[in-house]
């Protein structure tokens, strides 16, 4: 894992984008962010059964497994969005990038690779892309049914319940709900 501010020039989206001033773990922490490197499945195990996330599945987005429809996939989870739970993602191949907005409304740019595990809170704006490589395959962990529904940045998304328990999580003043 490596954490950086994105350098906003034009380009695919897929390049690094590194502006080469480096974001620490600490601050990832203060966005919500946890990181992990678990070469060992167990551990990914017991974080499951510890949070109580019952579901899993694995994606793998590449042109390989996608075909025609991987570029429209990769379009679609680089729209800004949040999700009203918590996301966790663990790389079990490849690598990819995930954006994260800071309190600034900055990107954040997080390099993952191979058995990096990730945890963002609900409501936190977001976006992700394969790199270069074009070959992520990832375990997302559900807590119920496997399903992943993004909410586009918009109006809706600025008055929603989840976004506004982020925020205050963020000032301090409340813990994040979960469903
Ligand atoms: C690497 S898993 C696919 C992307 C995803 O699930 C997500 O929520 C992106 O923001
Ligand atoms: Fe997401």
């Amino acid at each position: 894992m490596k954490a950086y501010w994105f350098d906003n020039l034009p380009g695919d989206q897929r390049e690094a984008h590194d502006s080469g001033r480096e974001v620490s773990s600490e601050y990832l922490n203060k966005l919500g962010i946890m990181y992990f490197n678990y070469p060992n499945v167990e551990d990914v195990n017991s974080l499951a059964a510890k949070r109580k996330y019952k579901n899993r599945d694995e994606i793998t987005i590449s042109p390989t497994t996608m075909g025609d429809v991987y570029e429209d996939k990769v379009k679609m989870f680089f729209n800004e969005h949040l999700h009203e739970d918590e996301e966790i993602r663990y790389i079990l191949d490849g690598g990819g990038f995930f954006d994260v907005r800071s309190d600034g409304d900055e990107w954040v740019r997080i390099k993952l690779e191979k058995y990096d595990l990730m945890i963002m809170p609900a409501g936190i704006y977001h976006r992700f892309t394969t790199d270069t490589q074009n070959y992520t395959k990832a375990m997302r962990l559900f807590k119920e049914d496997p399903k992943w529904t993004p909410l586009n940045r918009g109006a809706e998304t600025d008055n929603n319940e989840y976004r506004e328990a982020y925020l205050k999580m963020r000032d301090g003043s409340a813990p994040i709900p979960s469903h």
